[in-house]
C-alpha cells in the first residue's frame, strides 16, 4: 500500500500527517514546535497509540524536517522512504503565479524562491522542506498547495489598496491573504454541518492560531480577508501586529534609527500578544497572567478580542449578513474564553453561544444557542487532508 505525506510548515512549526492511500487513514502525525527558540518541542503519534515526545532545540525548519525524516525510519513508521509515493507541501505565498495547487518542478521551486519577499517567515522555510523531501524521495509525486490560492480571485474591490494603481500593475501590490487551505476546509465542513449547499452560504471563518486571519466567504469563494499583501496585516497575532497606520511605522523607524527591514521584523516578531503583554506570545500564558491580575496581559487580551470582533462586524456588513461564524486553529479551537467573549460582543447581530456547548476543545460542534440568528461553529482545521485531496486531484489530471 502506498502512503502520502502532507507537510505543513508554519512560521514556528512543522506539522505533518502520513496517510495510507487510498483509505486516507492517518497512520502517523505530529508537530515540531518552537523552531528557532532555545527549547523546541517535538511530538509524533504513530503505531497503535504510541507517542514520541522530545524537548530539544531546532535551529531552523531544515533541522526540523531532517528530524522528522529520521524519525520516520527510527520509529519504524515506514520501513523505507519508498513507501511514500506522494508528498504535499503547504506554501504560504503563491503570489500572482499560483492560483491553484501545482506539481512541483524546477520552475515551481524557482518561483517559490522568488516569492520569499511576500512571506519571509514562511516561503524560504517551506522551500527548504521541499528540497529536503526531494533529496530522500526523488521519485515521489510532489505537490505545492498555496495559502493564497483560495483568495486569488477575490473581488478587486477587496483585493486592491487605495494606492497608485501602477503599484499593483508593476509590483503586484495587492492583498494576497493566507490560511486559504484552512478557510476552504472549514467552509466546506460548515456547509455539511448546516446541511446546506456551500454555494448559498455567507460565512465568516476565523483561523486564529499563532498567525491569524478572518475571511468573509460568499458562495464558497473568498470575498474578503484580514491578512494583506503579507501575513502581517489584520487581527492581532502571537507576535505580529496586525493592522497599523504605516505613518506610525515611518515615525518610529526614525526615532529608533533602524532600517525598514528591521521595522518589519519588529512588527512580525516583537508585536502582537507578546509586544503588548510583555508576558508571552502564547495565548495560554497571556490568559493565565490576565487571570492573575496582570494589567498588560488583560490589555493584550482585550485588544486581541476586539480586533476579531471588529473584523467579524465589518464582514457581516460587507456580506450583507452571515449564516455562520466559524472558529478554528490553535486559539479558535482551544480558547473557550476568547470564543465566548467574541460572541458576547456580537450579540447585537443575533450571535449567541451556549456556555455549556462552548465548554469544549478541538471537536466539531455547533456552539449556538437555539435562538441564535447567526450560528457559531467550532471546526478543527485539517489543512493536511486538503493537501491530500489536491494531490489526488492533480494525479488524476496528470494521467
Ligand atoms: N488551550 C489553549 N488556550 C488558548 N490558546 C491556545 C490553547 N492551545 C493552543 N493555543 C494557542 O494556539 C497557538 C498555536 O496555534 P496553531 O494554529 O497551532 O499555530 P500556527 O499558526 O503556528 O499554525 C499557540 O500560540 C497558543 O497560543
Ligand atoms: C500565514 C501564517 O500566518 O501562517 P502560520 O499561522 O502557520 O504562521
Ligand atoms: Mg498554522
Amino acid at each position: 500500500m502506498s502512503k502520502t505525506i502532507a507537510v505543513n510548515a508554519g512560521s514556528s512549526t512543522v506539522k505533518f500527517k502520513l496517510f495510507d492511500m487510498p483509505s486516507e487513514e492517518v497512520v502517523a502525525e505530529g508537530q515540531i514546535e518552537r523552531i528557532g527558540l532555545e527549547v523546541g518541542h517535538a511530538e509524533i503519534k504513530y503505531g497503535d497509540g504510541q507517542k514520541l515526545k522530545e524537548d530539544k532545540p531546532f535551529a531552523d525548519h531544515e533541522a526540523a524536517v531532517q528530524y522528522l525524516l529520521k524519525q520516520l525510519l527510527d520509529l519504524k513508521i515506514v520501513a523505507s522512504y519508498d513507501e511514500i509515493t506522494a508528498v504535499g507541501h503547504r506554501i504560504v505565498a503563491g503570489g500572482e503565479y499560483f492560483k491553484d495547487s501545482v506539481v512541483i518542478d524546477e520552475d515551481v521551486m524557482n518561483k517559490i524562491d522568488a516569492l520569499a519577499e511576500y512571506a519571509p517567515l514562511h516561503d524560504p522555510a517551506e522551500l527548504q522542506g521541499i528540497k529536503a523531501f526531494k533529496e530522500v524521495l526523488p521519485d515521489a509525486f510532489a505537490v505545492a498547495v498555496f495559502d493564497t490560492a483560495f483568495h486569488a480571485n477575490m473581488p478587486k474591490m477587496n483585493a486592491l489598496y487605495s494606492v497608485p494603481y501602477e503599484w499593483y500593475e508593476k509590483y503586484g501590490a495587492r492583498k494576497y491573504g493566507a490560511h486559504g487551505t484552512s478557510h476552504r476546509y472549514v467552509a466546506a465542513r460548515a456547509a455539511e454541518m448546516l446541511g446546506r449547499p456551500l454555494e448559498e452560504l455567507k460565512l465568516i471563518t476565523c483561523h486564529i492560531g499563532a498567525g491569524a486571519s478572518i475571511t468573509a466567504i460568499k458562495g464558497g469563494k473568498s470575498f474578503d480577508t484580514s491578512m494583506g499583501f503579507s501575513p502581517l496585516a489584520g487581527v492581532t497575532m502571537a507576535t505580529r501586529s496586525g493592522d497599523v497606520d504605516p505613518s506610525l511605522v515611518a515615525f518610529v523607524q526614525k526615532k529608533l534609527g533602524v532600517s525598514s527591514d528591521e521595522m518589519v521584523d519588529m512588527l512580525n516578531h516583537k508585536s502582537g500578544l507578546l509586544g503588548i503583554s510583555g508576558v508571552s506570545s502564547d495565548m495560554r500564558d497571556v490568559e493565565k497572567a490576565k487571570n492573575e491580575g496582570n494589567e498588560r496581559a488583560q490589555l493584550a487580551w482585550d485588544i486581541y478580542v476586539n480586533r476579531i470582533v471588529r473584523y467579524i462586524g465589518a464582514y457581516i456588513a460587507e456580506l450583507g449578513g452571515a449564516d455562520a461564524i466559524v472558529f478554528t486553529a490553535g486559539v479558535g479551537e482551544n480558547s473557550i474564553t476568547v470564543r465566548q467573549a467574541v460572541a458576547d460582543k456580537l450579540g447585537y447581530f443575533g450571535i449567541a453561544i451556549d456556555p455549556e456547548k462552548n465548554n469544549i476543545r478541538g471537536v466539531e460542534r455547533d456552539l449556538s444557542t437555539d435562538d441564535a440568528k447567526i450560528k457559531t461553529l467550532l471546526i478543527p482545521t485539517n489543512e493536511e487532508l486538503m493537501i491530500v485531496h489536491d494531490i489526488e486531484r492533480l494525479k488524476k489530471a496528470s494521467k
